[in-house]
């Protein structure tokens, strides 16, 4: 595995694959790795002959200096994890080659980026926008994969990639979870042992909620109480826990079309996410129903 820390040596290689046909494929990350990155890896490598695997700490999407300051920094560990995977290259870009001196440009997508996490954490997906742009350019990437974990940010980068013509093909993955169903996540290593062992209180909590929707129970209700349960578990306060469509992300309160529920909490100083699908048989006849509407 190369690492290659200039755009200049990177294309100077991607250009060689292109020449000889090869695809590329590529995971965009911010370094700490873990199992749920190397899941995005593993499906690079079913879908593309070349596998880039991209370490940058973008700044433009931390709202909170804090959080900017305490993220992981392990890249010669990431290296290490990544080495028996059949990388091609890890691509840690120098601040520069991102935003050079004069950088102007900011991609900010509208709808999709309202609310849960955009919400919380403005000009988050602004600046996720942008990277995610320049990296895919300068990685010529024809796929890209990213985890269901961060879901509203995959439904951010789909749009992106549709709205300005992108060549590259977006590829969901599912989000990759500890034994004890906590997602797994870099900012986990920084919960401590105590809130580690109450963190998984979060899946469960998704899961109750879920089911009460599923069967038909009342949705409102059925958030609050979650909220509350969470709260009661420990959690230092709630940011969000709601009920949205499938794909274009809008406020639901029911779940009569494919809906997801989605939920921010802090626990020990750390913002948790994670999101769960609510298929119930109504949204089920719905989406079945319009498979079989004439064209
Ligand atoms: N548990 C997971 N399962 C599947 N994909 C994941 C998981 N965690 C992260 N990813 C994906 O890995 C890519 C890079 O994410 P990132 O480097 O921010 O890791 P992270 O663990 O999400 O870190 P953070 O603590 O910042 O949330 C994103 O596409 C993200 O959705
Ligand atoms: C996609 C990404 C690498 C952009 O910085 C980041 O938001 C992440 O790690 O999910
Ligand atoms: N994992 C998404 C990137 C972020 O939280 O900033």
């Amino acid at each position: 595995m190369k690492i290659i820390r200039r755009k200049s040596d990177l294309q100077a290689l991607t250009g060689n694959w292109r020449r000889a046909g090869e695809t590329i494929g590529v995971v965009l990350t911010m370094g700490a790795l873990h199992d749920g990155h190397l899941s995005l890896v593993k499906a690079a490598h079913s879908r593309a002959d070349r596998v880039i695997v991209t370490i940058f700490v973008n700044p433009r999407q931390f709202n909170n200096p804090e959080d900017l300051a305490k993220y992981p920094k392990t890249e010669e560990s990431d290296a290490r994890i990544l080495g028996p995977l059949d990388v091609d290259v890890l691509y840690v870009p120098e601040p520069e080659e991102i935003y050079p001196t004069g950088f102007s440009t900011t991609i900010s997508v509208s709808g999709v980026s309202d609310g849960l996490c955009g919400g919380d954490r403005p000009g988050h997906f602004d600046g996720v926008a942008t990277v995610v742009t320049k990296l895919l350019l300068q990685t010529d990437a024809d796929c890209t994969f990213f985890g269901e974990k961060d879901y509203q940010q995959l439904q951010v980068v789909r749009r992106v990639v549709a709205d300005l013509d992108l060549k590259t093909e977006i590829v969901a993955c599912p989000t990759v979870r500890e034994d004890d169903g906590l997602a797994m996540s870099s900012r986990n290593l920084r919960l401590g042992s105590e809130a580690r062992q109450m963190a998984p209180v979060i899946g469960r909590v998704l899961k109750s909620a879920a089911n009460v929707i599923r069967q038909g129970g009342n949705v409102a209700l059925a958030l609050e109480t979650a909220r509350q349960a969470l709260l009661v578990a420990g959690f230092d306060a709630v940011d969000y826990f709601e009920l949205r469509s499938d794909s274009d992300l809008l406020t639901l309160t029911t779940a009569d079309q494919p809906a997801r529920l989605f939920v921010a909490a802090w626990l020990n100083g750390v913002r948790l996410i994670d999101n769960m699908p609510v298929a119930t048989e109504r949204s089920a006849q719905k989406v079945a129903a319009k498979l079989v509407e004439p064209v």
